[in-house]
């Protein structure tokens, strides 16, 4: 394995990709990047600029507009569009229910994945998506396919978000899924060479010990 690696882990809505990712990333000393941040802050600048989101056409037309820029240190990333920071705005519902749409632009896509590959650069990053393994970084060392069953991932975004209406939580998290895995840009998919993790009965530390694994093995046969 190169001495940067890149690790790709992929998955659907509140998988554990982010948690796993930073905690990966953390241990190896290696930096982190959160494709799903970048897509969410191009979301919240069109909703932000009174773009039609479900107007694909305008919203190609738009998506050089705004600068992005993702900070990579696993303990404390961080997301500005127009060096403002949108780190807590871009959670919030309207952009919840906005970026799926958004991210089925093929504009959008090719601008981000741009930048993307450019914050990847040499290498020693870990990166999480959608599409990561598969479009993003196809030569990626370790590829990881993370999900758990809907009910667990309702439940865990329900209790990070402090919402009570786990019902409400798990509609939004499935409507995205649907949208994400069957849009023709650059659908979610187990990308060629992942390793399927189930992360329902696991632990977020030992998931992380599984990636970490993962990569440590790919270390000594290479
Ligand atoms: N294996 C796990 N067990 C329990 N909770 C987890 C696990 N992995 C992640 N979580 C929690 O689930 C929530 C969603 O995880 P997150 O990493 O944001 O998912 P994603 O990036 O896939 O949307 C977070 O509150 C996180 O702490
Ligand atoms: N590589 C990526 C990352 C995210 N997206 C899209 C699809 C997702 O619904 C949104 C938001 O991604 P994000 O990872 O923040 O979503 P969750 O935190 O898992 O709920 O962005 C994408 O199309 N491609």
């Amino acid at each position: 394995m190169s001495r940067s690696p890149v690790i790709a882990i992929d998955g659907p809505s509140g998988s554990g990709k982010s948690s796993t990712s930073r905690g990966v990333a953390a241990r190896l000393g290696l930096r982190y990047l959160d494709t799903g941040a970048m897509y969410r802050a191009m979301t919240w600048w069109l909703l932000r600029q009174g773009v039609d989101v479900h107007d694909a056409a305008a919203v190609a037309a738009r998506v050089d507009g705004p600068e992005i820029l993702s900070g990579t240190d696993p303990l404390g990333p961080t997301i500005m569009v127009d060096g403002i920071d949108v780190g807590l705005a871009i959670r919030s519902d309207e952009v919840n229910a906005a970026v799926s749409p958004v991210s089925a632009v093929p504009e959008v896509r090719a601008r981000l994945v741009e930048l993307q590959r450019e914050a990847i650069g040499d290498g020693g990053i870990v990166v999480e998506g959608r599409d990561i393994g598969s479009v993003v970084a196809p030569d990626a060392d370790v590829k990881v396919y993370l999900t758990a069953d809907a009910a667990a991932r309702a439940e865990r975004r329900a209790a990070e978000a402090g919402a009570r209406d786990v019902e409400a939580t798990r509609d939004s998290l499935l409507a995205r899924d649907r949208i994400d895995s069957s849009r023709a840009a650059s659908p979610l998919v187990m990308a060629e060479g992942a390793v399927h993790i189930d992360g329902t009965a696991y632990t977020l530390d030992e998931v992380i010990d599984l990636v970490v694994s993962l990569v440590e093995a790919r270390e000594t046969v290479s």
